[in-house]
């Protein structure tokens, strides 16, 4: 399988799982998120979304980028309203969903840290909560609970603890979390 449509054509994109049947959705219009994940000494933060869309899984924190913003401005103002932190974020990685039933396509542009300042705040959207990156978990850290995250994460969050960038695509159905056609790739770093 090639890189899919509405991912960068050009880049040193390695692919590292693909799979599903058919041919890749059509989609008119794009909407631009941000996604921030906090890692440290072996753990990862994850937040516990409490509404709206991927209520009740964890993710990192992140949202819409809003107009007359930066992807970056947007994405250190989600982690200080959702997590009540500030961080030295780094681009790491791009993702694209197209989600049966929904019109607009979700861009997401992923950003890591590997430390931050201030509190870790529970916000009314989302719960903060550490996890071990080791995969049966460290004293009182569970590992990451994957089952209780976007099917997609399992394919590429394993790069970003790498300190890889990665790009992906995934066609989900509608109102489930399940994947119909994927692909993800890996950047090699010479
Ligand atoms: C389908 N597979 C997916 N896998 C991993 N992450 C996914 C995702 N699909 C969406 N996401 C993330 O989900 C958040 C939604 O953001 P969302 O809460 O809707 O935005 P925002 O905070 O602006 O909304 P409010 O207007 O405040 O409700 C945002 O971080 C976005 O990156």
């Amino acid at each position: 399988m090639t890189i899919p449509p509405g991912l960068p054509q050009d880049s040193a994109l390695t692919q590292v799982h693909a799979g599903g049947e058919g041919d890749w959705v059509r989609y008119s219009k794009t909407k631009i998120y941000t996604n921030c994940f906090i890692k440290q000494d072996g753990k990862l933060l994850l937040g516990y979304k409490k509404r709206g869309f991927g209520k009740d899984m964890y993710n990192g924190f992140g949202g819409k980028v809003e107009p007359g913003e930066s992807v970056s401005e947007a994405a250190h103002r989600e982690l200080k309203e959702e997590a009540g932190i500030e961080a030295p974020l780094r681009k790491c990685g791009t993702l694209l969903f197209v989600v049966d039933g929904v019109e607009e396509a979700f861009h997401i542009e992923v950003f890591v840290a590997d430390e931050y300042t201030g509190t870790i705040t529970e916000s009314d959207e989302m719960r903060p909560e550490w996890f071990s990156t080791n995969p049966n978990g460290e004293g009182d850290l569970k590992p990451i609970p994957y089952d209780k995250m976007w099917a997609d994460d399992i394919y590429w969050l394993y790069i970003l603890l790498a300190n890889g960038n990665f790009a992906g695509r995934a066609d989900f159905l509608a109102e489930e979390n399940t994947m119909v056609k994927y692909w993800f790739g890996k950047e090699e770093t010479p």
